[in-house]
């Protein structure tokens, strides 16, 4: 599917950053048709909601397996082997050439998409010297982006600040995912790149990850409501 042909309704990808299975499927049943694509990341998956994306999968949800795999590029191609087993539609790794080689070895010809994580969302330049990069967070977001393309990885995760300049450089081949979402007035959180629904979409991102403002609101289907209405918007 290319981008253009996302439905406006599957962009919203809801993270799923509960304490529990139990709590992830109330929250699943409680956001009901209105949501089409979930996260599963380290809160959950490391609390035994792994066998959820199956669960989910087999529900007709799409899944966004967030474990961010690096380790050596053997390991990784063999973890990803097995990944490809669970159901998920996209996968997270970081943007580390032998990571993301191994992975998409690992990938092969499953129907599983893997995600390089370019520079994360809570980092700003200062954060990214004090991990010891000489580069801001755009040159390196950019140079991995490059890498990302080369060896063949399926889609970016990045922040919505960045989707232009990126899209120049991998054009509509690759998958923008884009967290660091904030509907106006809500709290920022840890995230310090950020834009709202509408102007990430707008800016050219074609997917949006969005956890507390859904999972932490008193009504999160009226907080998904909204961004659907927002990105269908900005869609025109
Ligand atoms: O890979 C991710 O999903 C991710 C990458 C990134 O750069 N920044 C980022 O926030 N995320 C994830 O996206 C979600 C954002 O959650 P909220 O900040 O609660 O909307 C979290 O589950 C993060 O782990």
């Amino acid at each position: 599917m290319t981008p253009a042909e996302i439905a406006p309704k599957d962009r919203l990808i809801v993270a799923l950053d509960l304490p529990s299975p139990e709590a992830a499927e109330a929250m699943v049943n409680r956001l009901g048709d209105s949501v089409t694509f979930y996260k599963v990341g380290y809160r959950l998956a490391y609390a035994g909601g792994l066998p959820l994306v199956g669960k989910l999968a087999d529900k007709g949800k799409k899944v966004f397996l967030d474990l961010k795999l690096h380790d050596i590029g053997n390991t990784v191609m063999q973890g990803v082997e097995s990944i490809t087993r669970l159901g998920a539609t996209f996968l997270t790794v970081h943007a580390y050439p032998q990571t993301m080689k191994g992975a998409v070895e690992g990938r092969g010809s499953a129907s599983l998409k893997i995600l390089a994580v370019t520079v994360l969302t809570s980092y700003n330049d200062d954060d990214l010297h004090a991990a010891g990069y000489r580069l801001s967070v755009s040159e390196l977001v950019e140079a991995r982006a490059q890498q990302a393309q080369v060896l063949g990885v399926d889609g970016l995760v990045c922040s919505p600040e960045e989707v232009g300049s990126l899209r120049k450089i991998v054009g509509h081949q690759m998958n923008l995912v884009t967290p660091g979402i904030r509907p106006a007035g809500a709290a920022t959180g840890d995230q310090k790149r950020i834009m709202t629904p509408g102007r990430a979409i707008a800016a050219g991102a074609d997917y949006l990850v969005v956890g507390r403002p859904v999972v932490e609101a008193a009504d999160p289907s009226a907080v998904a409501e909204a961004i659907h209405a927002e990105i269908a918007q900005a869609l025109g």
